[in-house]
């Protein structure tokens, strides 16, 4: 199979080589059923418990708190569906405008069957005000539906500050940090976060693994009915061997982290301050304070993202321009698009997201083939020159006529 330079990790990640080492025993000689009554099931159900237990160190938490689920996307509908049939008598939720679309697809659901949804705006920076999150909150409200990081600009929300205006309301507070665990030190002790989600497959872990953290004493009722598997809150044998893997990748994102966001920063800020030098009309979408440190999204005015993207494989550099679930779609991002940036920067937008494997000479390739690339297409494309101009023209004058 063909080997790439991947800066495409918030899509997905490589599964750790240490994570496959300790799943593949329960792909083979350890296949019992962790429920069955026999020691050769129960030895599984204790692998269980060590996997829960290295999550749960991960977050902060108590093993008792972590329900495994297949995926980030079943934890965010599994929270939301919770927290709602939880307080049938409640018919109001707060998101907002830049969610994943495990979030914002359901709320979408959750408008056709009767419910009120507010959809929380963003600036130019893809932050929200505070104060518009406060005077949404109503007595109606059930739950507020956060993400901890974005997906696409790796822009991340203050998670805790919006927590305490949630708390103090007394309503169920749900956040996706499917982007954050593993990037972002987490402690769910001092935290205000009622429910919270994560994915394995961005942290080294296989695809069609997740868990959701359910704080003690929250009120929940599971999204898939069945068995008593995880203590009521999940039926359905567990994936066992995915399980072993998530518990392994949260021992190592545990281990890893302090040192391994510090080099990913230092090269991401390089990438990132090398480019901007190097490329006329080029600038970083989102907030560069309060970022993930993996993260970058970067607008090249004048010429389409997928372009560039193509132009990339074909140096076997891999990076994406939105989300990998909305590519393939020609519409511009909706993250983007929630910001109010112009046209050309729509359409334009690359993002590159790194992990504790990338190394110098990865950034450096990309560093040597960009400028190319971005000039290439300048002269190809029907914006550039007296185009530009022009379009830069329209777009003052259009959000002369919004503002
Ligand atoms: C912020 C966010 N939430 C949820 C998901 C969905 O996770 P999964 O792919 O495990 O269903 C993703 C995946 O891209 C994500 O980035
Ligand atoms: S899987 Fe990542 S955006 Fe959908």
């Amino acid at each position: 199979m063909q080997t790439c330079i991947y800066l495409d990790n918030n899509a997905t990640t490589k599964v750790d080589d240490a994570v496959v080492r300790v799943m593949l025993p329960y792909l083979t000689e350890f296949y019992g059923n962790p429920s069955s009554m026999h020691t050769f099931g129960g030895q599984v159900g204790r692998a269980i418990s060590e996997a829960r237990s290295q999550v749960a160190a991960l977050l902060g938490a108590d093993t008792s708190e972590i329900v495994f689920t297949s995926c980030g996307t079943e934890g965010d509908n599994a929270a939301i569906r919770a927290a709602l049939l939880a307080q049938p008598e409640k018919r109001h939720i707060v998101t907002t405008q830049v969610e994943h679309a495990a979030v914002l697809n359901l709320c979408k659901l959750m408008e056709k069957q009767g419910y009120t949804v507010t959809y929380l705006s963003v600036n130019r920076h893809g932050q929200i005000d505070l104060d518009e999150l406060e005077a949404s909150l109503t007595g109606n409200t059930a739950l507020v539906s956060i993400m901890y990081a974005n997906n696409e600009t790796g822009v991340v929300f203050p998670i805790e500050q919006i927590g305490q205006i949630v708390k103090e309301r007394g309503i169920t507070y749900h956040v996706d940090a499917v982007q954050a665990v593993g990037k972002i030190p987490l402690n769910m002790k001092n935290s205000t976060i009622d429910m919270l989600t994560l994915s394995g497959h961005k942290l080294h872990a296989p695809k069609g693994i997740g868990a959701l953290y359910v704080r003690k004493g929250v009120r929940f009722r599971p999204l898939l009915i069945g068995g008593h598997q995880e203590r009521g809150r999940r039926g359905g044998t567990e994936n066992v061997a995915s399980i072993i893997g998530l518990g392994k990748a949260a021992e190592l994102e545990l281990l890893h982290l302090p040192e391994a966001t510090q080099r990913e920063k230092q090269l991401r800020d390089r990438l990132e301050k090398t480019l901007l030098a190097t490329i006329p009309d080029c600038e970083v979408n989102g907030d560069r304070k309060n970022r993930l440190p993996n993260t970058t999204n970067i607008g090249f005015k004048f010429i389409e993202g997928e372009a560039i993207l193509l132009s990339l494989n074909q140096y076997g550099i891999c990076a994406s321009s939105g989300s990998a679930c909305t590519s393939g779609s020609l519409e511009p991002s909706h993250v983007l698009r929630a910001m109010g940036l112009p046209y050309t920067i729509l359409h334009g937008s690359i993002r590159f997201s790194l992990c504790r494997y990338t190394t110098d000479a990865e950034i450096d390739a990309v560093i040597a083939v960009m400028p190319g690339i971005v000039e290439r297409l300048r002269a190809m494309s029907p914006f550039s020159s007296d185009a530009a101009g022009w379009l830069q023209e329209q777009e003052q004058t259009l959000s002369g006529a919004r503002n």
